[in-house]
């Protein structure tokens, strides 16, 4: 699968960008401010309905018009589909695949698996449980169909449970919820803890290929006491629910840690390392993903090689090569990325991005 066509109208200051892309390397060639990081954004909304950097989709829309509009044609194999996605200031999605109105956002996701390399993605490291729940969920959102639908049923009944807390009298009146709340969650912590094993000899090999030095492993914690019920569990926190008003455990809580010769790797590696072990787990989940499912995923590589040393940079380069991926890499200058050591292929393209406008080079 690789992204084929882009046009994009009014996103950001990508007023009218129209591109044949390489399905191998695709570099963006501009000064600061002309239109690289946007051009992966474009990208990046096209396949989840929203931006990777602000939640407030207005925002991206250019400042002196009312609407954008993003079409991609995407191809895999010997299958086509092109996809279609406006967003007005007044809130209105039109969003057509093929053609066909009626679709859901999760269709897109499905059609464009991508992974995101920016300065920013430290947070999967460094930041809350959120961050590496969202990277574990992008893996099974792929993985299984069904999974999607088990997590959006989970979070409503959540959602429900949590504001008939303030309502119940007794603990009785929570029960029913409670029953159904812990099927799923059982089924949505099982789900993750077979995936975060699966997916760990791929991260601790990828990790062993960036960072030779350092021993990483990875482990998965389901938000609540291991080997216990969760409606038990559940049925024990109620007063303390009630009290702070929302469900305090649970697979709301889950997280997929990260640690370095036994201690967590935010403490203990440098910014350099944290953002190669980035590299190595984002590498590694798009990687799992090709062999498991023979899909492509698109990598969307923001200003972030060039903060690398030289011979990472080239590993980084090389990993790519080998998975056969679609990459969207941004540069200041030409110079840069030769530094960098991106070995040019004939499928390779070039663009000059400047002032909003894009042309192959
Ligand atoms: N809604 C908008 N409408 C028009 N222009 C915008 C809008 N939002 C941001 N811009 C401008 O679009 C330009 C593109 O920014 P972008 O982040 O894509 O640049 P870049 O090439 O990645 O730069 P850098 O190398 O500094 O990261 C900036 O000049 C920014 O001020």
């Amino acid at each position: 699968m690789s992204l084929s066509r882009l046009i994009i109208n009014n996103f950001r200051n990508l007023t009218a960008v129209d591109l044949e892309l390489s399905h191998g390397f695709n570099f963006l060639i501009g000064e600061n401010g002309s239109g690289k990081t946007s051009l992966l954004e474009a990208i990046f909304y096209l396949g989840h309905g929203r931006s990777f950097k602000s939640h407030i989709s207005n925002r991206v829309i250019n400042y002196e018009r009312d609407h954008f509009v993003l079409f991609g044609r995407v191809e895999e194999a010997k299958h086509e589909w092109s996809v279609g996605l406006q967003k007005t200031r007044q809130g209105d999605t039109t969003l057509k695949i093929n053609g066909e109105d009626g679709k859901k956002i999760s269709d897109l996701a499905h059609l464009l698996p991508m992974q995101v390399i920016t300065p920013e993605g430290l947070t999967l490291l460094n930041g809350g449980p959120t961050y590496r729940r969202a990277f574990l969920d992008w893996g099974l959102f792929h993985q299984h169909n069904e999974f999607y639908n088990h997590w959006a049923n989970l979070k409503r009944l959540l959602k429900q449970r949590n504001a008939a807390l303030a309502q119940v009298r007794n603990y009785a009146e929570l029960r029913p919820w409670d029953i159904e709340l812990a099927k799923l969650a059982h089924l949505v912590s099982d789900m993750r803890a077979v995936y975060a094993e699966a997916l760990r000899p791929e991260i601790e090999k990828t990790c062993q290929f960036f960072l030779p030095e350092l021993e990483i492993t990875v482990s998965f914690h389901q938000g609540w006491e291991k080997e216990s019920e969760y409606s038990e569990i559940l049925m024990q926190g109620f007063e303390r629910d009630r009290t702070v008003g929302y469900t305090m455990v649970g697979p709301q809580k889950a997280d997929f840690r990260f640690r370095a010769n036994g201690l967590p790797v935010e403490d203990v590696l440098s910014r350099g390392q944290l953002k190669l072990l980035m590299c190595a787990l984002r590498l590694a989940q798009g990687e799992y993903l090709i062999t498991q499912k023979s899909r492509q995923c698109l990598f969307l590589i923001d200003d972030f090689a060039s903060e690398l040393d030289p011979t990472k940079r080239a590993l980084l380069a090389e990993r790519l090569r080998q998975s056969g991926s679609q990459v969207f890499v941004t540069a200041i200058t030409q110079d840069q990325l030769n530094q960098m050591h991106w070995q040019g292929q004939q499928s390779d393209k070039r663009f000059s991005v400047t002032q909003g406008k894009i042309v192959l080079l």
